[in-house]
């Protein structure tokens, strides 16, 4: 454990620079620049004590959602994707708490709220889905009952309009045969078909703010494009504001407007879904690009941190073929301005050094643990990250999205 509990961290992810109010991120094509964040998360902290120590699952990450957009947090397993979701509205299981930050939601901070309020603001104002859809659906209740007890919980409504709603909504998330299907039980329906039913609950409070974790992980291939091309309907026709939970930039590329990158439970990059899959400015990104089927890349050598033995400095650095020296030490890089929108916490982001350093400096390469010995060779250029300014091709991925890179 190279990094004390202690360690205040300051300076990092966006606490060093003037605070604008925002994510520094340019806004996505098509959404309504005045408009304030929907969602502002600043300097958020969460963590776990156990016996051996504290988890630092979330470690000062910070990001927005504006109205109508979709955000995908993105990264490897254990990177503080779902705690940082289930911290929105404090959902994370105890002994698990947020220690720090703000979760700014309509201009109110939602970690000062009491249980009662946030209880009335999850489910109404901000809805989620998870992962696995059985989970969420009552074997006992039939799913047109389930559906209008969400209803009813939301709206002042009485049994009979709630039943009507519900088969509104089980119509609108696309679930064949509605007024018919409402009296299946979950078991009677298959998994895709069961996630649009858990869509249909968590609309029916008319939400602002969707927080899907990995909803289409669970699913078959040709039904994950489905759910997928659901939320993309939904953003564009119903306004609603979706934070995507993911760890498959491929899904990324299809439905994204921008995107955050988290490591280690920071924020290592965000930016416009386009000006990311182009230019990724951090190595993490890049590796992450690089390992998608189809870009002849390679996994990323390493694995993730323990997280009770987060190294020092940039918790990317084991693993970066290009770590210097100031990579190893200190609190890791703060989040700088990248060129196309975004920020990147990495020194090696456009402006403050020579890109080329990224794909050509052998200075940059002599850590023992570089996973590429020959940081000059033309393979480099291909595997281990396109040069910096070369084009990448998100629509390679997008179409692969619906459900190729599983
Ligand atoms: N109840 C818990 N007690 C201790 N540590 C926890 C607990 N829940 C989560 N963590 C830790 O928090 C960190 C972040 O976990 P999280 O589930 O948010 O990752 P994730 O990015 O969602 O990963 P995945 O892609 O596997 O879902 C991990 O190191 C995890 O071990
Ligand atoms: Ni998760």
């Amino acid at each position: 454990m190279s990094r004390g509990d202690d360690h205040p961290a300051p300076g990092r992810d966006g606490d060093g620079r003037p605070d604008r109010g925002r994510d520094d991120d340019h806004p996505a094509p098509g959404r309504d620049t005045d408009a304030p964040p929907l969602l502002s998360v600043r300097d958020l902290r969460t963590q776990f004590p156990t016996a051996e120590g504290t988890v630092r699952a979330v470690d000062g990450a910070s990001f927005d959602v504006y109205p109508g957009e979709t955000v995908c947090l993105v990264g490897e397993s254990g990177s503080g994707k779902t705690v940082a979701c289930e911290s929105i509205t404090r959902l994370v299981d105890s002994p698990g708490e947020v220690v720090d930050g703000e979760v700014r939601f309509d201009d109110r901070d939602l970690l000062d709220r009491s249980e009662r309020e946030l209880r009335a603001v999850r489910g109404d104002r901000i809805a989620y889905v998870f992962q696995d859809p059985h989970g969420s659906l009552d074997p006992v209740y039939t799913v047109g009952e389930q559906v209008a007890e969400a209803v009813r919980d939301r709206n002042d409504v009485g049994k009979r309009a709630a039943r009507e709603r519900a088969v509104e909504l089980l119509d609108r998330v696309g679930l064949p045969n509605p007024a018919s299907r409402a009296d299946d039980y979950p078991h009677q329906l298959s998994g895709g078909m069961k996630q649009r039913v858990a869509i249909a609950a968590a609309l029916a409070g008319d939400p602002d703010l969707l927080i899907a974790d990995e909803p289409t992980t669970a699913l078959d291939v040709t039904i994950q494009a489905e759910i997928l091309d659901l939320f993309a309907e939904l953003g564009a026709e119903e306004g609603l504001a979706t934070l995507f939970v993911t760890h498959d930039l491929g899904v990324v590329a299809g439905i994204a407007d921008r995107v955050v990158v988290m490591y280690a439970g920071r924020v290592m990059e965000r930016g416009p879904v386009t000006r990311v899959f182009e230019r990724p400015a951090h190595p993490y990104t890049r590796g992450l690009l690089d390992s998608l089927p189809g870009r002849g890349g390679e996994r990323i050598g390493g694995e993730p941190p323990e997280p009770l033995n987060q190294p020092a400095g940039c918790p990317f650095h084991p693993r970066c073929p290009h770590a210097v020296g100031e990579c190893r030490s200190g609190d890791g890089p703060p989040l700088y301005g990248v060129d196309g929108g975004g920020d990147a916490a990495c020194v090696f982001h456009d402006g403050v050094r020579d890109p080329t350093v990224l794909d050509s400096d052998p200075e940059s390469n002599t850590e023992e643990s570089d996973p590429d010995p020959e940081p000059n060779s033309e393979a480099e250029a291909t595997t281990d990250g396109a040069p910096r300014g070369a084009t990448r091709e998100p629509d390679a991925s997008a179409s692969d999205a619906d459900g190729g890179n599983r």
